[in-house]
């Protein structure tokens, strides 16, 4: 047996060895599933597959890298490299590029985000005059994104009578047409939004078997993490592509299965058996993450669930504390606790900042974990929320990118036309809608032949449509002749932005102005990062591509300083943390208020908690408040119920729910007395502010939103680049520390000038060439 399995449990090494057909590996929490599917995918390298013949598919693109670092360092890195290995959005929209003129589009589609898909849709309601307050654009988005789950076309939609009829006694029977209009204007517009690139990998192998057939052949090995959390249109996907061979290995844990509001459905892997006959199931059960009693109240929480496959999972790491049940009267106190324990934990042990996070149902909740933090002077960083590319300013220059490669692209020609303002108002842009549609043609197509179109507007406002269209056009040419950086000054510049964001020093440019800055960062970053790898031409696309599918955990992962993290427990699937607070037990947050109609739904905010005590190593805590500002109104919170599903055995109770005897009692009673207390007995280290809006985004310290300015700025002072200066001690033989590679050994310069390049052998992840004028690296003695 290969010496790197000696790492794993004899079920785990079963679970890698079994190659004889389709095998699940289902198991709870923390018990090596993800470690399981890593070693698979090594060992498979070295008993002669290909890397380019297996396909991993992982849930979050920093899962998928850190699995091909790990992979890297027991196969090296080069093989690595050349695995199919990301997340199912990233892997497919690479696909349809390729194969985009079977489907009608062209490789350059721009992708919408959700942002985008719902912007469309309030236009269409509006254009067809209909009640938004019966439309609602957000209900719209979900059924329409429920349908492309189920591989349901808006042709196939108008003929399914459950939808029809169902959309009928809620008063909206036209959502087949809403959903047929926002289907031809994405195609119109070349775009793709999310769904779609599930769904039109679905149609691509269902009406081209070649094509099907060529992608069986490349992907002779298919291994799936997270499986639980799969939408049938996923699942569709790997079943076509492992159709005839069998090879395929899926990973997941049905009780952490927290995704169903986007489709996933847990049915997936429960009927995995009828799906692929003969597939062998592997248990593990040793837990390796957590200590016994954090195993041991996960598990006593998730037995009250009814639906579930039932596992024993046991921990041999240390008993460890109890959880503890922190009590607040408000949200305001619970910040406060919570940070006190962090700088009480961290001064009395040995713990970082970054063995803490802080874990909440929805994202608005952070903003007083923020306070309370920033008041303490400690470090943190969200996931999630409002991420960089949602911001304004952010949004409007990636709109000019997508045209300059896109110009069809509806959404961004909408969010553009008249920014920064050239006096093309919202009546000429209602124009230039309407005549598309009444056309079918593209809104590109319009503004580039107004008059073909007849366009009913005067000359003047034809004069600026037609700069309009001059200045895409010029954005089209120079993307098509330069390089990713290039173009992405010209177009901040020659737009427009540029002038109007630094016309003045006001607050909001100030920060407007560190986000661009910030942008141009991450393009550079991108660009010396494949540059070092010896690609020397970076297309804007290719940043484009990486961008637009960035997920809720993706977005800060280069930021490795100390902080305490903060982050929504969807966004925590899979990681883990010494040190884990679950905040806001309260009912009708968590439970959130909507679940608690059907047992169904309970049960899935049952496995959210799961999942978020599960990510715990050594301490956790679960937090509530008795009061709490909702729509600017303290309100009285009762205790979540789950807290009673937790054997107490394993809890450290607050003495008033002790005292009580259980927590049910205590829901009614804290209702009624908590808004009293809430003003009058609150002592006055926890003084009351005045209560506090949702902070805007430039209230956020910028710092925790900036690691890639912060990792640029480190390494223009630590380090060496080879084009500019002249190296001494740089040698074969010489030991270097590069910035994203770790250390290694230089093993050749070969090339002259401009071409000049060193080989490297890096501890971590192999042989590496880098060429000298872009590398950035230190030498160490
Ligand atoms: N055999 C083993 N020996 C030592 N450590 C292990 C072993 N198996 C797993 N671990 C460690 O236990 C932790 C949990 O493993 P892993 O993340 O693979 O679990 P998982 O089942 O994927 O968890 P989750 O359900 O949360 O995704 C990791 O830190 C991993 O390195
Ligand atoms: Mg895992």
């Amino acid at each position: 047996m290969e010496e790197f399995l000696q790492d794993l449990n004899e079920s785990q090494q079963q679970a890698v060895l079994y190659n004889e057909g389709p095998s699940l590996v289902i198991a709870g929490a923390g018990s090596g599933k993800t470690r399981v599917l890593t070693y698979k995918i090594a060992f498979l390298l070295e008993s002669g597959y290909a890397p380019y013949n297996i396909l991993a598919l992982t849930f979050t693109n920093k899962a998928a890298r850190e699995m091909k670092e790990r992979i890297a360092s027991i196969v090296g890195g080069p093989t690595a490299a050349r695995l199919w290995m990301g997340t199912f959005h990233s892997i497919f929209s690479r696909i349809l590029r390729v194969n985009a003129d079977r489907l009608g589009f062209t490789s350059d589609f721009t992708i919408y985000d959700t942002s985008d898909s719902r912007s469309l849709l309030k236009s269409i309601i509006k254009e067809k005059d209909l009640d938004d307050k019966i439309y609602k654009p957000a209900s719209v988005q979900a059924i329409i994104s429920n349908a492309k789950n189920a591989l349901i076309t808006p042709q196939a939609y108008q003929v399914n009578k459950d939808l029809v009829e169902s959309d009928e006694r809620a008063k909206r029977p036209l959502i087949k047409d809403i959903y047929q209009t926002y289907w031809n204007r994405c195609q119109k517009a070349g775009v793709m939004d999310f769904d779609d690139l599930l769904l039109y990998t679905n149609i691509l192998f269902r009406d081209h078997p070649d094509v099907l057939e060529r992608y069986r052949q490349i992907f002779r090995f298919i291994l799936v993490d997270e499986y639980q959390d799969t939408n049938f249109a996923q699942h569709l996907i790997i079943h076509q592509l492992s159709k005839g061979h069998n090879h395929i290995c899926v990973v997941g844990d049905d009780a952490q299965s927290i995704y169903s509001f986007r489709g996933a459905n847990i049915s997936n892997i429960l009927n995995l058996k009828s799906d692929y006959p003969g597939c062998k199931t592997f248990k593990l059960e040793r837990n390796y993450r957590s200590t016994q009693n954090i195993v041991r109240a996960a598990n006593s929480l998730i037995d009250k669930n009814k639906e579930q496959i039932r596992k024993q999972v046991y921990s041999e790491n240390a008993v460890g504390n109890k959880i503890d049940v922190l009590s607040a009267y408000s949200d305001f106190e619970e910040g406060y606790m919570v940070a006190n324990r962090v700088s009480e934990m961290k001064r009395l042990s040995k713990y970082a900042y970054n063995d803490f996070v802080i874990l909440y149902r929805t994202n608005a909740q952070s903003r007083i974990f923020e306070e309370a933090l920033r008041k303490k002077n400690i470090p943190y960083r969200i996931y999630g929320g409002l991420s960089f590319y949602q911001r304004k300013e952010i949004k409007d220059v990636i709109a000019y990118f997508r045209l300059a490669i896109n110009p069809h692209d509806e959404e961004a020609i909408k969010r553009v036309i008249n920014y920064p303002a050239r006096g093309i108002g919202d009546t000429t842009l209602g124009k230039i809608i309407e005549c598309g549609i009444h056309n079918d043609v593209s809104l590109w197509q319009v503004i580039a032949t107004p008059l073909e179109y007849t366009l009913p507007v005067n000359n003047g406002t034809l004069n600026k449509i037609q700069k309009f269209k001059e200045l895409i056009e010029e954005f089209i040419d120079a993307n098509n002749k330069m390089n990713a950086m290039d173009i992405a000054e010209l177009i901040i510049r020659r737009s427009g932005i540029f002038t109007e964001i630094y016309a003045n020093r006001s607050p909001e440019n100030l920060s407007r102005q560190e986000n661009l800055q910030e942008l141009m960062n991450g393009i550079q970053e991108f660009c010396s990062l494949r540059q070092e790898e010896g690609v020397e031409e970076i297309a804007l696309t290719d940043f484009l591509a990486e961008i637009s599918l960035a997920t809720d955990q993706d977005e800060k992962e280069d930021d490795d300083s100390d902080k305490v993290t903060m982050m929504t427990i969807h966004a925590s699937k899979g990681l883990e943390f010494k040190n884990v607070f679950v905040v806001g037990l309260e009912e009708d947050l968590f439970p959130a208020a909507l679940s608690k109609n059907s047992e169904r739904e309970l049960e899935e905010e049952r496995r959210l908690l799961y999942v978020a005590i599960t990510r715990a190593e050594e301490n956790c805590a679960l937090s509530y408040a008795a009061t709490r500002y909702r729509n600017g109104q303290p309100t009285a919170m009762p205790p979540s119920r789950f807290l009673k599903d937790i054997d107490p055995t394993y809890l450290n109770m607050p003495s008033e729910l002790k005292s009580k005897q259980n927590v049910e009692d205590s829901i009614y009673s804290f209702s009624s007395r908590s808004l009293g207390m809430y003003s009058s007995s609150r002592s006055s280290f926890f003084k009351r502010e005045e209560p506090v809006l949702p902070s805007k985004k430039q209230d956020l310290p910028l710092k925790s939103y900036s690691p890639r300015l912060k990792r640029l700025d480190a390494v223009n002072t630590s380090s060496v680049s080879g084009g500019s200066v002249s190296i001494t001690g740089l040698d074969v033989g010489a030991r270097i520390r590069h910035d994203r590679f770790g250390s290694g050994i230089v093993t050749e310069i070969s090339g002259e000038g401009d071409n000049r390049k060193i080989g490297v052998e890096f501890e971590q992840v192999g042989k590496k060439q880098l060429l000298l004028k872009f590398a950035k690296f230190t030498i160490i003695k």
